[in-house]
């Protein structure tokens, strides 16, 4: 894995940022980090553990993050953003992937920036209503995945799956192989496909996100799930040894989430994973799971339909391996730094 710091001198604080600038930032969805359910590793709050686990709320993230530190985190995100743009967009794109979070929408606001003359012909395909409303907003053009289908037409067994040009989104954990933990906005499942469909997918996220294995920091794994089947779900998690996974409820409201595929999310923890090149050490009955290893038996739970690690191939290793096999892992990650930098990890 080659890291590369860089220290942006283009940095500035929100505050400085012209009125239109700072307009567009407090529409962005969850400007500041905290608002999501989150990562509870850390910060749990003891209340929650009142509740039977199967009607607590999902605990909510609160990142060690002063609230004065909020702009300067939203600042680094953004400079994270514009050097992926800069970095990896190309006017000859076609179809660009844009996935769901806070994050995205500054990568929206990139390409947005780099005005008609360049976006005009290409369609955005977002992974969730969220996204979808981010890049009407921009001025973009939406295509949702049936109608990319329908317009890239089926060239037969054996030819290439991967339409898109390129993939932008956010991630709620990576680890040093660059696996990551998605779903924590709940829009895992239409992320995985647009992941699967892209030649490449880039990820953008604020420095804290970075750890060495999975399940450092975020302390669960958001699984999409059919709501009749989610008692089933979570009897089976525990049997993986999952410690109390819960139904997530939609913020603070007692009714559960309902994804943009009407469906629920489990947020299940585990002990921190192992990386997948430690697949030897996998030992399920201590709790010892690579990301793929997990990955693959939550998936194979009746009444699953995605589990929020993106781990495995790239898009490119994925195109070397064969029309059919599946990338959905990040080439790249840009990190924001509060202190101004930023870093590339590939
Ligand atoms: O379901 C949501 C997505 O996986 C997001 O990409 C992820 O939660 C990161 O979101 P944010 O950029 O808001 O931290």
């Amino acid at each position: 894995m080659k890291r590369t710091v860089r220290t942006l001198t283009t940095f500035r604080r929100l505050d400085s940022l012209p009125s239109a600038s700072r307009q567009l930032t407090s529409a962005l969805p969850n400007p500041g980090f905290p608002t999501k359910a989150r990562i509870p590793r850390r910060s749990l709050q003891s209340s929650h553990f009142n509740l039977p686990s199967y009607i607590r709320p999902t605990p909510r993230y609160t990142m060690a993050t002063k609230s004065g530190d909020v702009n300067l985190v939203e600042a680094a995100k953004r400079a994270a953003c514009q050097q992926a743009v800069k970095d990896n967009f190309s006017p000859s794109f076609k179809y660009v992937g844009i996935g769901s979070g806070s994050t995205i929408a500054y990568v929206v606001e990139a390409i947005a920036a780099l005005g008609p003359e360049v976006s005009a012909h290409m369609k955005f395909v977002p992974t969730g209503a969220g996204s979808t409303k981010l890049i009407r907003d921009a001025g973009l053009t939406v295509l949702q995945v049936p109608e990319l289908l329908s317009e890239v037409g089926f060239a037969g067994r054996g030819t290439s799956r991967q339409h898109l040009d390129i993939y932008f989104d956010g991630a709620d954990e990576v680890d040093a192989e660059l696996n990551c933990i998605k779903g924590g906005g709940a829009c895992l499942f239409q992320e995985k496909i647009v992941s699967r469909l892209s030649k490449k997918f880039i990820c953008v996220a604020d420095s804290r996100k970075k750890a060495d294995r999975l399940l450092t920091n975020w302390g669960y794994v958001p699984v999409e799930v059919s709501p009749v089947a989610a008692e089933l779900v979570r009897q089976a998690l525990i049997d993986l040894g999952s410690k109390d996974p819960i139904i997530r409820f939609a913020g603070s409201t007692s009714t559960y989430l309902v994804t943009d595929n009407h469906n629920y999310l489990i947020d299940a923890p585990f002990p921190t994973l192992l990386l997948n090149s430690q697949a030897e050490l996998i030992d399920p009955a201590n709790g010892l799971w690579t990301p793929d290893a997990l990955a693959a038996k939550i998936r194979g739970i009746l009444g699953v339909l995605e589990v929020g690690i993106f781990s495995g191939l790239t898009g490119p290793q994925a195109t070397a391996a064969g029309p059919d096999v599946e990338g959905v892992r990040p080439v790249k990650i840009y990190y924001g730094k509060t202190d101004g930098g930023f870093e590339i990890q590939e």
